[in-house]
Parts: C-alpha cells; structure tokens; sequence
C-alpha cells in the first residue's frame, strides 16, 4: 500500500513535470519568418516569461501567505489556548475509534476519576500531542508515553489539580515535569506578573538523592528551552543555592533546606503557580506534614495547580491531601486503590530467626552475584543506620565491594556512593529507606531486605527500585516475627502480585495493622485472598 502510494506521487509529480513542459513548449513560435519578426517574438518571448515569471512568483507568494496564514493561526489556537489554558484534544485523537481508547483502559487496568467530567482522551502517542519542539523531541526519544503520562497529561496541559497513581518505574517524574515546562512556556501570563520571572515550578521530593535525580530529569528539559532550573536540598552549602534561586523558574527541592532558605528571605514562592508533591503520601505523613502546610501557605492558594504522584496512595493521607487541591482528577495505574506491587518482580519472601539473618545475607549474594551474574547490581536494604553501618564493614571485611548511603554519611558521601554504584564501580548498595523512593538506578537486578521496612508502602517502594520501565527484577526479603504485625498487609501485596505465599507467613495471621496517621488514626483491614493480578503491559 505504501508502495503504491509511492508509485502514484511519483506518477503525479512525472505527469506535472510533463504538463509544465507542454505549456512553456507552447510558448515557442512553431515558424519564424525574417529576423526582426525572430527578435519580435524573443522580445515579446522575454516579456511573456517575464509575466509567467512575475505570476509564479505571485502564486508562490500567496502560497507562502497560505503557510503564514495557517502558520498564523496555528499560533492564535496556541494563543488562545494559552490564554484560556485550556487544553485542545489533537484531531488525529479524535479520530481513534472509541473501542481502542476502551481497550486502552482495559489493558492498563487504568482508572480516572473525573469530577469536572472533561472526558479527556489519552494520548496514544506522543503525535497526538503537541509540545513546545524541543520537549517534543528530547520526550520523542521514548517509543510511547506510559499509561500514566498517556492520561494526565491533557488534564495538566489543560491546568486541572490530578493525583497521579501508578507503579514504581513507570515515569512518573515525566509525567508531571513535562506539562510543567510546557505549561511555564505556552502560559507564562498566568503569573501576576506575566512574565516568566520568578519560581513558577515547585516540586517537593522527601530525600536529597531523589530531589537531584528529578532535578537532573527537568535540567534536560529546562536547557533546551531557555529556563533555568535548581535543585535545593540539605548538607551541602546554601550560597550557590540562594543565587541560582534567584534566577530560577523551576525549583526542585527537600522540605527542610527550603524552609530555611524561605525563612532567610531567599525564596520567594508566591509566583509558583504548579505546585508538585512527589512521593505524595510520603510527604504527607506525620513528619513531613508541618513542613508541607508551611511550604504550602508560601504559594499562591488561587491560580495554583497542585499535583501529587505516588505509586502507593493509603486512605490515610487523602483526605489531608484534599485540603491542598481543587477538584482534583485521580489517574490510577492498576488497582490502586489497594497497595499493589510492580507485577514484574518476582517476590520471594523467606521467614527466618532474626540471629540468622546476616548468615543467610552473605548466601543470598553468592546467589544472586555468582557466575554470569557476578556483576549484577544488587541492593541491600537494612532499617536502621547503625544496623546499615556494621552491615557494610562486615561486608568490606568479606571482600565484597559494597557502597553505602544512610543518614550517619555525610552528603558528599551519600551522593559518591550512588554514583559509584549507578556507573557499576559498586555492584552492591546498602542502604536505608533514604533510597526507598523514587530512586531511578540502572539494572538493579535484585534487591534484597535485610530487615523489613516500617511499613508495606515502604516494601511497595524498596522493591520498586528493580523492574523499571518495563524490566524484570527480583526482590528477596527476610521475614522475622519482629515484623508479624506487617504479615497480613504483605501476603495482601504478594496475593495482588499473583507471587507465593510461604506457609510460615500465614502462620503469622492475616489480620494486618496498617500505616497509622496523627490526624486520621490508624487503619485496620482483613486479607483478601481470592484476589488476582492482572497483567499491566509497558513498552
Ligand atoms: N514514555 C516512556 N517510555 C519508556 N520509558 C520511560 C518513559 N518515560 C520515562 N521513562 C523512563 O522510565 C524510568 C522510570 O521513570 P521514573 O523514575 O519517572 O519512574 P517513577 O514512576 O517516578 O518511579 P518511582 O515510583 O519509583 O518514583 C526512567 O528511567 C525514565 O527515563
């Protein structure tokens, strides 16, 4: 089909050159009689080329008032749309049959809770949206935008609050960095001052670690299309952030080095008008709570788009979270609403006495690092500092060539251990939940839990760090009966993931006591075991 439609364009264009060729043929006297008569007609020759020449030029001029006209246009629809902020649904969008947008949301078990019923469509290909050029062209680089970014993204084009949901590894961090810059471009009068001076793009990350890596994620955006971005977070020095605060127009940040700089005087939020919390329950959990609602009280309460991304959402905290948005729309990835894990990790859970653990620790690595996969990345996590200190020494000690980041190191440290084990000079990481979150690592092959985390979010997040965008991963977790009271909420994550269940598990019972918050108290659910995964697919 292709072909022939190849074979027809190059039939027209020979056809067209033939006809181009008849008429200027004809121009030429058929008999010539006596040289003057000869030079009559060169003259009269000339002046009807000149004519065809000068009408050419015409038709070619009204063609490319044709183009500036529709070029025209296109910038009025931008304009408008801009001006409005509202967000145009692509006509070849438009054109997809229903059953395939259906479909869409079937196989990516999607959701969307829609309160303003504005039924946007999502976009099954990055053609059927149009970006500023070169957030086109760097986003382009990806085969199709994830489920998650398929669907928030007309709703945050269009300015709405949304609540992103969806599996550790599925790009969320473009999914809301990309209609953040785009937004910043094509609607910069949405400031008081209609300009783009000032912070415009907020995004709260809870860890240093995270809050860079997403940095490094919008810097790639920001550069190419001349706004500056910064990145603000504890341990290191504050003179360089102050003055890059200055000057910047998108702001990533940790909760407490931003506090402070706000309360120098040296961050002024009352431009920001997209307001991101990543990690959102986390960041909304006792601890982080006081800083976020003073964060918060420095932005603008009208004219604020404010999102919250997250791979787990607990009952818990949405209700808090619904006193900082506006008829937020909900996007979910999966069945989200219970805890559920990245399908794509294989999970293996093994009850052990807690004195045995550290034995079976040095077992597990000659496993999962021996052979062809001497070199596989592999991340430990333990639970707390101290434990995650005599861990890495006894590992030194064993020779294993280990890297650590707890909160005992200092930051230069914390960020050369990452680095060291992203570019594979470590293949072994030990940490603490400090890199539960968000952290995007290259091949983590397998990542094993010393101790269980505080929380089952917390397990949902630790194994997330392997089986990103669409890879596959392992996740090997030691179980003691220190932990039984988080039995119940686990089997439920190992259930929803179609992973076994070890029969010393169930021994612990199923009746799980989940996260607890200060102003929403705690949450109590029961196993539901006749629940099965679904296959969520990501290319
Ligand atoms: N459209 C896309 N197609 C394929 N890969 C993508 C796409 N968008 C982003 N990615 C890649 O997917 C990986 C994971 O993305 P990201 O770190 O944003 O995940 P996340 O959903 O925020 O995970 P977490 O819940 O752990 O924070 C990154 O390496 C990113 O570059």
């Amino acid at each position: 089909m292709a072909k022939d439609h190849v074979k027809d364009h190059k039939k027209r264009k020979h056809d067209n050159e033939e006809e181009v060729l008849k008429s200027s043929d004809s121009l030429e006297p058929k008999k010539k009689k006596d040289k003057k008569h000869k030079k009559d007609k060169k003259h009269k020759k000339d002046k009807k080329e000149k004519k065809d020449k000068k009408e050419k030029k015409n038709q070619e001029g009204e063609k490319d008032s044709i183009k500036e006209n529709v070029e025209e246009q296109t910038n009025n629809l931008q304009k408008k749309t801009s001006s409005t902020g509202e967000y145009v649904e692509s006509p070849e969008l438009s054109s997809i049959p229903q059953s395939e947008i259906d479909n869409f949301f079937t196989e990516n078990e999607a959701n969307v809770e829609d309160p303003l019923k504005l039924n946007f469509r999502p976009l099954l290909s990055f053609d059927h949206i149009s970006l500023e050029k070169n957030i086109q062209k760097e986003i382009s680089k990806f085969p199709k935008p994830t489920p998650i970014q398929a669907i928030s993204w007309p709703y945050l084009l269009n300015g709405n609050d949304v609540i992103g949901v969806a599996e550790t590894g599925s790009g969320k961090t473009f999914a809301f960095g990309v209609p953040a810059i785009n937004r910043l471009l094509t609607f910069p009068s949405s400031s008081s001052n209609g300009s783009n001076n000032g912070i415009k793009v907020l995004v709260i990350s809870p860890t240093r670690e995270l809050a860079s890596q997403t940095y490094d994620n919008l810097v790639v955006l920001t550069e190419k299309v001349g706004l500056q971005c910064c990145c603000v977070y504890g341990g290191v020095p504050k003179d360089a952030q102050r003055a890059q605060l200055k000057k910047s127009q998108v702001v990533v940040a940790t909760p407490g080095r931003l506090l402070d700089l706000i309360e120098e005087g040296c961050c002024d939020l009352s431009q920001v008008n997209y307001l991101v919390l990543d990690e959102a329950d986390r960041m909304l959990e006792k601890g982080f709570e006081e800083d976020i609602k003073r964060i918060i009280s420095n932005t603008p309460s009208h004219g604020r788009q404010t999102l919250m991304f997250t791979a787990t959402w607990p009952k818990e905290v949405r209700e808090l979270a619904s006193t900082f948005m506006n008829s937020p729309v909900k996007v979910s990835i999966g069945n989200r609403d219970e805890l559920s894990a990245n399908k794509r990790i294989t999970q293996i859970v093994e009850v052990i006495a807690q004195p045995e653990k550290e034995r079976r620790l040095l077992e597990l690595l000659k496993k999962y690092q021996s052979g062809a996969h001497k070199d596989d990345k592999v991340l430990i996590f333990a639970l707390y500092k101290k434990e995650a200190s005599r861990v890495e020494r006894n590992l030194k000690y064993r020779g294993h060539n280990v890297v650590a980041i707890h909160g005992d190191l200092s930051q230069q440290q914390r960020t050369q251990a990452l680095n060291d084990f992203k570019k594979g000079k470590s293949n072994l990481l030990l940490a603490t939940d400090v890199a539960a979150r968000g952290l995007d690592i290259p091949n983590v092959k397998t990542v094993i839990n010393l101790t269980f985390p505080l929380t089952v979010e917390d397990y949902v997040h630790r194994i997330g760090r392997t089986g990103r965008a669409g890879q596959k991963g392992t996740a090997h977790t030691l179980f003691t009966d220190l932990e039984k009271h988080l039995a119940g909420g686990l089997v439920n994550v190992l259930n929803g993931a179609n992973q076994p269940v070890p029969e010393e598990l169930m021994k612990f019972g199923t009746h799980t006591k989940k996260k607890e918050h200060s102003a929403y108290g705690a949450f109590f659910k029961n196993v539901d075991l006749s629940k099965k995964p679904k296959k969520i697919t990501f290319d």
